[in-house]
């Protein structure tokens, strides 16, 4: 129907099967729609680690809900456990693929893996970072490429103190 619209001739051989591999890539890039990202923080580790955890430089790519084009970049997750409960480091990326195979915000990515990050583990606090490039603001629209966003979510203890909260940043922005 796209095709169509846009006045293509949808019968030329390299259009035949077109809508069918653009389902199956819809299937593939919006799989995240059938996942709950708290079920990969339910693998956990009693390890009496009660210091900072921080996965960065996760990277992802998902599509914007109000033009269905990519945005991609990088998420960084950080968390101090409680109870020295802590989670699969790989889990945290799940979860950034999870919610990045979605219609999405990116201020929705970020605040959706703090809150299922708190809901879970019930860390002492829980620090998210996305930074990204939106191709609606690139290769159309506004056109400003390199233009990139940064959205952040802090919680619990990363919320209240300051110092804690720039010592997880200071660690982000390191090489
Ligand atoms: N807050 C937020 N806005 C987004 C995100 N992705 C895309 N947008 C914005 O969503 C807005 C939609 O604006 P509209 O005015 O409804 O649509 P539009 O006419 O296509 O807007 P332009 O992009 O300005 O041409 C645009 O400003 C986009 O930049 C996102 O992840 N978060
Ligand atoms: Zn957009």
């Amino acid at each position: 129907m796209i095709l169509e619209a846009v006045g293509e001739d949808v019968s030329r051989e390299g259009l035949q099967d077109t809508p069918k591999r653009v389902a199956k890539m819809y299937a593939e890039v919006f799989s995240g729609l059938k996942e709950d990202p708290k079920e990969y923080f339910k693998t956990v580790f009693h390890e009496g680690h009660e210091e900072l955890v921080l996965v960065k430089d996760i990277p992802f790519y998902s599509m914007c809900e109000h033009h269905l084009v990519p945005f991609f970049g990088k998420a960084h997750i950080a968390y101090i456990p409680r109870d020295g409960v802590v989670t699969g480091l790989s889990k945290l990326a799940r979860a950034v693929e999870t919610v990045s195979k979605r219609p999405q915000l990116q201020e929705r990515i970020t605040s959706s893996i703090a809150e299922s990050l708190m809901e879970t583990l019930n860390p002492h606090g829980v620090y998210v970072m996305v930074e990204a490039e939106h191709m609606c603001m690139t290769m159309r629209g506004i056109k400003k490429p390199g233009a990139k966003t940064v959205t952040a979510v802090s919680r619990g203890i990363l919320e209240t103190d300051a110092v804690k909260r720039s010592e997880v940043i200071t660690y982000i922005n390191m090489n």
